[in-house]
């Protein structure tokens, strides 16, 4: 993005600006590893220092890989057929895959607005900063529980909690790199 264009999110400096759309990218990236068929999410949590300290995506706990069902609680009247059951959120993983001693004062950058579980965790563990990229679960009771917890949560400070609005700068930069470039 050129330095006179004006910023999609008026509120952030150029360098946040620039940071949020590497690091989203960065959360696309590992979303593409979830073997979920129907939402792929991605998180890359990073320190204040701006180095990234934890990733995940979502995907049944280890050694459970193809033992569980894929399958939506829309999909199965029974709950323990049901992926809802098994899966461990991209926050969850990139929680606990942590490489730092802990994430207090941390950004964590999410494909998908967080549900009301991962709310807690990411208030739980000391997470500042939340940047996500799709709502499609807005009408959701747990998507909806998650807005208040991060809006009433302290961590010591308010959660900051908002949107990522510049898919297009994000395709930009995974179009601009060409691995084979002599
Ligand atoms: O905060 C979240 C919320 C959901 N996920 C995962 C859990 C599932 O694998 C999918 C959601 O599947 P739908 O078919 O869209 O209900 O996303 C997550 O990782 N983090």
């Amino acid at each position: 993005m050129a330095s006179n264009t004006k910023l999609p999110q008026d509120n952030l400096t150029r360098r946040q600006y620039k940071d949020d759309v590497y690091f989203m990218s960065v959360a696309l990236m590992f979303a593409k590893k979830s073997p979920d068929p129907s939402t792929q999410v991605g998180a890359c949590i990073v320190n204040e220092g701006g180095e990234i300290v934890g990733v995940g995506f979502n995907k049944m706990p280890d050694g459970c890989e193809g033992k569980f069902p894929w399958k939506h609680d829309t999909e199965d009247e029974d709950p323990l057929n049901t992926k809802g059951m098994y899966v461990c959120h991209a926050e969850l993983n990139a929680i606990v895959n942590k490489t730092s001693v802990d994430v207090k004062g941390c950004t964590i950058y999410v494909t998908l607005f967080p549900c009301n579980e991962c709310a807690k965790l990411i208030v739980q563990s000391g997470i500042k900063n939340v940047v996500y990229l799709s709502n499609k679960h807005k009408e959701r009771n747990g998507t909806k529980a998650a807005f208040r917890i991060l809006d009433e949560a302290s961590t010591p400070k308010n959660i900051i909690c908002r949107q990522f609005e510049s898919k297009q700068d994000v395709r930009d930069l995974l179009d601009s790199i060409d691995p084979f470039a002599e």
